[in-house]
């Protein structure tokens, strides 16, 4: 059996906090994703997801140190030097970040900024050839040679959000990252950004690592779920099986509070009780245990194994 696309077992990363305290932020993170397969990573801000998609970048905020194993196409990148990321960030492993203005340069054309990674990386014999390919990717993303040709702050949200999907994939990346890139955008563009990249994922045969608090939204959009908290994996599977049979309390939890189409004044609504816990809150046990309904002493004190399925003592099989 061929390696997986991206594997990660037991992440762990540990953050400089103030006066030389140490964070741990990621408490042992495993996943799996495959070629033309799209994993979402759930959970509430605060829980990890987004420290796991820098360290699969190697791009960890400064200070922080990463253990356990995180490889692409079977080697190991968190033995890697920053020659060797150079080659690989925007190159086979890309990334789509939240806020599009932010991440795309105001003071060049669209046109441009898709042209530079194929450049970059030499994909294209000349500056003709790297013009055309730019334009045929802009235009698979929706986006006209009218507005390919535009500065981004003549863009509307979504059509900025696409720009930066064309970007990220200009090099043919096998591994892309999306980091919440529905955020800035209305209802209507979320979904329809969604299914862009799930298309994309289709045709080019890569792989998607998509970032999201908002599980109603992804879950029926990609093919597995892996749902995070406190930076540890609560729950991972199939996306269908999932939503079917959550198992875990806060899977349960996050699926009860999603918004209903049609709720009335008299449907109860179900927030989820109760915040994410601070980092310097963390204890040793479950860290969803404090607004767990069915967390026991045990729960509080010490982590249940995470299984491949499930990480906890109570839920029923
Ligand atoms: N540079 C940092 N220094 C200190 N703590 C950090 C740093 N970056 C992240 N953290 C903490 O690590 C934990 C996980 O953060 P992360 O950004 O991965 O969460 P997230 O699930 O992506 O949330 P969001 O949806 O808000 O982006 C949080 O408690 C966060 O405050």
């Amino acid at each position: 059996m061929s390696a997986p696309l991206l594997e990660v077992r037991d992440l762990q990363v540990r953050l400089a906090g103030r006066g030389g305290a140490t964070l741990h932020a990621l408490r042992g993170i495993d996943l799996r994703l495959d070629r033309g397969e799209c994993l979402a990573l759930i959970g509430e801000s605060g829980s990890g997801k987004t420290l796991t998609a820098l360290a699969v970048m190697g791009l960890l905020p400064e200070g922080a140190r990463a253990t356990g194993r995180i490889a692409l196409d079977g080697r190991d990148l968190l033995t890697l030097d920053e020659d060797a990321w150079c080659g690989l960030r925007g190159r086979r492993v890309a990334m789509v970040f939240q806020e599009p203005l932010t991440a795309l340069n105001p003071l060049q054309r669209v046109l441009a900024q898709v042209m530079e990674p194929i450049r970059l990386h030499r994909l294209a014999p000349d500056r003709a050839t790297a013009r055309q390919r730019a334009l045929t990717l802009l235009a698979r993303v929706g986006l006209e040679e009218r507005q390919a040709c535009a500065y981004p702050h003549q863009l509307s949200g979504g059509q900025r959000q696409r720009a930066l999907i064309a970007m990220a994939l200009a090099a043919e990346p096998e591994l892309l990252i999306a980091d919440e890139p529905t955020t800035a955008l209305d209802a209507r563009l979320r979904v329809q950004v969604l299914e862009l990249l799930r298309e994309l994922v289709a045709e080019r045969g890569m792989g998607l690592l998509l970032i999201s608090h908002d599980l109603a939204l992804t879950a029926r959009r990609v093919d597995r779920l892996l749902i995070l908290y406190g930076g540890r994996v609560m729950e991972q599977g199939a996306a269908a099986d999932l939503l079917a049979h959550p198992r875990h309390p806060y899977t349960q939890a996050l699926w009860a509070a999603r918004p209903r189409l049609g709720a009335g004044r008299d449907q109860p609504l179900h927030p989820l009780k109760g915040n994410v816990p601070a980092l310097t809150q963390l204890g040793d046990g479950c860290p969803f245990a404090p607004r767990c309904p069915l967390a026991t002493a045990r729960c509080a004190a010490e982590p249940p194994g995470f299984d491949g399925r499930l990480a906890c003592w109570e839920a029923s099989p």
